[in-house]
């Protein structure tokens, strides 16, 4: 347990890890799966969704906040992202526009956990992807 939250990191990665099942990703055969946890202890899931008007699809991450929202979760406590091949030992982080996203219901500390099919893992927070962030706030 890496926090004072009972929903481990371990669970939040098998749970991306099982989204990706779920992904529609005919178009770059490349599925990511996203697991959120809310400000009431539940779990968000999210694959991503291509089109064949490709600039539609929708990336995992962008997919469990949707799911969240509609839940009626307001703040990402925690995020697990897992995506990627065997072939490739490239970390799949967040897109820029998922990053931005994430920064709409996070904070500079949450922390992200980025996992590959294969077991490896690595641990940012949203400041680490996203310094000096445009937000809610800045709207004030
Ligand atoms: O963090 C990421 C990066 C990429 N993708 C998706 C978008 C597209 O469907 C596929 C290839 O870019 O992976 C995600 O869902 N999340
Ligand atoms: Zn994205």
């Amino acid at each position: 347990m890496s926090d004072h939250n009972p929903i481990s990191d371990s669970t939040l990665i098998t749970a991306a890890i099982d989204a990706m099942t779920r992904a529609y990703a005919p178009y770059s055969n490349f599925a990511v799966g996203a697991a959120l946890l809310d400000e009431n202890g539940q779990i968000h899931c999210g694959a991503n969704v291509e089109n064949a008007a490709y600039p539609n699809g929708i990336c995992a991450e962008t997919s469990a906040i949707a799911m969240m929202v509609n839940a009626g979760g307001t703040q990402i406590k925690r995020i697990a992202v897992a995506g990627g091949t065997d072939a490739v030992d490239i970390l799949c982080t967040p897109c820029g526009g998922c990053r931005q996203r994430i920064r709409e219901f996070a904070a500079p500390d949450t922390v992200i956990i980025i996992a590959s099919p294969v077991g490896e893992q690595q641990r940012f927070t949203l400041a680490d992807l996203l310094p000096h962030s445009f937000g809610p706030a800045n709207l004030n």
